[in-house]
């Protein structure tokens, strides 16, 4: 598989605008119990935003995460599997309904380039499944080795694989053990469907927990499953340069999702505002991400729609003028 030119988003924080409380251990996992329909809506949003490639709502589902609520391993695996199925669900009904106003489209040539929609399996890390904020400082401890975060999310990643994703994304990834954890699980596993891992950072060089990108990417990139690598959750403002780093060690495709540049408050789980990016500033850097390589864009923490369809729109912009 080849990924080029598409553009994704996933659902969380558009769930809280949409009134879904998710401050709980499970984050967003909480709504595949309560409120899936909610789930589908957000996908929907952001296909009709023009958004190709949707992300399932499972960054922070885990069966360790469910077993501390009281839900069997069994029904966990099939909470997981859920997760994609909704988002299965969404590009569904998407795709009929632009098959049935297919004429109209025909008239404004809206629909006319669209690619197909890819369903993403999110598998967030161990530092998610934390619930304190530990995917934004990658620091685990040192009890924490490669096999036991191998263990921890092998059952998860198996299940995620036989859920009819077309691909898994590690996302969020902090840490440079946490890359190799995910790279030997896809070798041992034999998991057959392709894969792409994706790193935040703080600084503009090194991801959060002060490894180096460069290091981290070439973990990605000796990984015969991983189809891209790139850069979520993290300051449009630092994305320009993680780019650069990741092309002196790849030539898979890069791909980056940034946050609106707002800060996680693990102990409130709140988003604080104050060093934010207005939509337009975000989509004032796209150009200059695609001009220093970047294959696939689109949108983490606390972008919207809104922001989707306006990358959507440069993009096809771009396209045109070859
Ligand atoms: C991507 S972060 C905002 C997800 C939530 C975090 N792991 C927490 O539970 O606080
Ligand atoms: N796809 C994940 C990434 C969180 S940083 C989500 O939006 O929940
Ligand atoms: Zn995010």
């Amino acid at each position: 598989m080849y990924l080029h030119g598409e553009i994704y988003r996933s659902v969380p924080t558009e769930l809280e605008r949409h009134g879904a409380d998710l401050n709980d251990p499970l984050w967003s996992a909480k709504c595949l119990i309560s409120s899936p329909h909610l789930i589908r809506r957000v996908h929907l949003d952001y296909l009709e935003a023009g958004a190709n490639i949707i992300i399932s709502a499972s960054y922070q589902a885990t069966l360790q995460g469910f077993e501390a609520k009281g839900i069997s391993k069994e029904e966990g695996e099939a909470l997981l599997k859920r997760s994609v199925e909704i988002a299965c669900e969404a590009r569904n009904i998407y795709n009929d309904r632009a098959a049935k106003g297919s004429w109209d489209d025909f008239d404004n040539g809206s629909n006319l380039n669209r690619k197909p929609i890819l369903v993403v399996a999110s598998v967030g890390s161990y530092g998610a499944y934390l619930a304190d904020g530990s995917e934004y400082s990658g620091i685990y401890g040192d009890a924490i080795m490669v096999k036991t975060l191998k263990d921890f999310h092998r059952r998860r990643i198996q299940v995620l694989a036989n859920s009819g994703a077309d691909l898994i994304a590690f996302e969020t990834t902090p840490n440079k053990m946490e890359a190799q954890a995910y790279a030997e699980l896809l070798e041992e596993e034999d998991i057959n469907i392709p894969a792409w891992f994706s790193f935040s950072s703080k600084d503009g060089t090194n991801v959060v927990s002060g490894d180096s990108m460069v290091e981290c990417a070439s973990i990605a990139d000796s990984c015969k499953q991983v189809v891209g690598i790139g850069i979520n959750c993290t300051p449009p403002r630092y994305i320009q340069g993680l780019i650069q780093s990741i092309r002196k060690v790849t030539s898979k495709p890069v791909l980056v999702y940034p946050n609106s540049g707002e800060t996680y408050d693990s102990e409130r789980k709140e988003w604080v505002a104050t060093t934010g990016v207005a939509e337009e500033d975000f989509v004032s850097y796209v150009d200059k991400w695609c001009d220093a390589g970047a294959s696939l864009v689109g949108g983490c923490c606390r972008t919207t729609p809104n922001t989707i369809r306006a990358i959507s729109k440069l993009l096809s912009s771009r396209a045109h003028k070859g």
